[in-house]
């Protein structure tokens, strides 16, 4: 059937629907036809098309008018990992999670489709081409990504065929595109503070970038391939750009696309991995002092460092998934997206 058809008068609700990922995921469903509630903590845009509904969602009381008369529900809401904030983590996506699914069971949604995240898997060794099979890590890299592990398993433990509430959980790995504020503004900022003159290893690890359209795509059709005696009932899936690219060659495209020098020293990977455990080690002694955020920690070390892409072919299989944006494209239309980032030419 097609896709427009079977989104004519559906309903949903975005939770994060403000931020980076949900913005986009609120555009395309609106292109497909749609009917948009937004829940966020904050409102950062406005659109006669959109209602909002502001709260935290770990008030279960609070989401539930967003989700009424609604049949799917996109759960992309969480801290940004850089907030490194251990219990607003364990608050908002593990016990808020709860909330959702509860308040979703309350409201009678029959589909809820989380933004989990790929690196649940990671313990920063070499992931090469790993496929959904692989096991929940059991050291994951920092306290973000131990409760992106929560949350998944409450979400995905949750789905009910005998009540009519079906969920599945996508597995998204760096997302970017227009309007991030994580990987371009925070490289950029790098570059700009004189940071960006090492390649950490030998340059050659393959890692994925997920364009952030694609990231959606892959969220649609989940949602609409979720129903009962389906293979996405309980279940999770990668969703990448099925084209894993250097780490690096990755970073100077971007870095050079703004009109940055490309990192051209190298460093071993474990010199940098100590040296930035240490430095995290020193910024924890001084934090009853002075606060201060590292561009380096461990786990952006482990990330830039290490092999780590992943098999989309499930959801290929199973819900008919191809990245719709090549990354060629996909890095062109983003280094068009950031003009106030580009570095003038001497
Ligand atoms: N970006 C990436 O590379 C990847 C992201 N993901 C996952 O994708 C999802 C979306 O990420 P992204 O779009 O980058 O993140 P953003 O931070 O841009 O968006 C998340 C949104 O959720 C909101 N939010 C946070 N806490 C609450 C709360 N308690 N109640 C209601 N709303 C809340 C945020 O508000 P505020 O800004 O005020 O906190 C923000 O508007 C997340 O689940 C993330 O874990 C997975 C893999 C990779
Ligand atoms: C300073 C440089 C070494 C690195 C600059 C880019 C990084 C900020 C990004 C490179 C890989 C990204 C990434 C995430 C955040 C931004 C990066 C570290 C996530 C941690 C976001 C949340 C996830 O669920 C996993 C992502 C993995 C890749």
């Amino acid at each position: 059937m097609a896709t427009h058809l079977r989104s004519a008068g559906k309903k949903c609700t975005v939770i994060g629907g403000s931020g980076f990922l949900g913005q986009h995921m609120v555009e395309q469903l609106l292109k497909k036809g749609y009917t948009v509630n937004v829940f966020d903590i904050q409102k950062r845009f406005d659109n006669d098309r959109v209602q909002f509904f502001l709260g935290d969602l770990c008030d279960k009381e609070a989401l539930l008018p967003a989700l009424q008369g609604v049949s799917v529900a996109f759960h992309c809401a969480s801290p940004a990992p850089s907030s490194d904030n251990r219990e607003l983590f364990y608050k908002v996506n593990f016990m808020g999670t709860k909330a959702v699914v509860e308040a979703c069971k309350e409201a009678g949604v029959q589909k809820l489709v989380l933004t989990s995240s790929a690196s649940v898997v990671f313990e920063g060794t070499d992931i090469k081409n790993g496929s959904e099979d692989l096991p929940y890590a059991k050291k994951p890299i920092d306290y973000y990504t131990e409760t992106k592990i929560l949350q998944e398993k409450e979400v995905l433990s949750a789905n009910d065929p005998g009540n009519n509430f079906f969920t599945t959980a996508i597995r998204p790995h760096g997302i970017f595109g227009p309007r991030d504020p994580q990987l371009v503004p925070i490289l950029i900022q790098a570059a700009k503070s004189g940071k960006m003159k090492f390649i950490i290893g030998d340059g050659k690890n393959l890692v994925d970038f997920t364009y952030v359209e694609n990231v959606v795509h892959g969220h649609i059709l989940a949602a609409e391939n979720l129903q009962k005696g389906s293979a996405l009932c309980g279940k999770a899936f990668h969703i990448t750009n099925d084209e894993p690219v250097p780490f690096w060659a990755f970073m100077s495209r971007i870095l050079t696309g703004l009109n940055y020098d490309p990192p051209k020293y190298h460093i071993p990977y474990w010199l940098a991995y100590y040296l930035a455990l240490f430095l995290s080690l020193v910024l924890w002694l001084l934090s009853p002092l002075v606060t201060i955020k590292p561009t380096f920690t461990p786990m952006r070390v482990a990330l830039a460092g290490t092999f780590h892409y992943y098999s989309c072919e499930r959801a290929k299989r199973d819900m008919g998934y191809k990245p719709v944006v090549s990354l060629d494209e996909a890095i062109d239309r983003t280094l068009q997206s950031y003009p106030h980032l580009r570095r003038a030419k001497a």
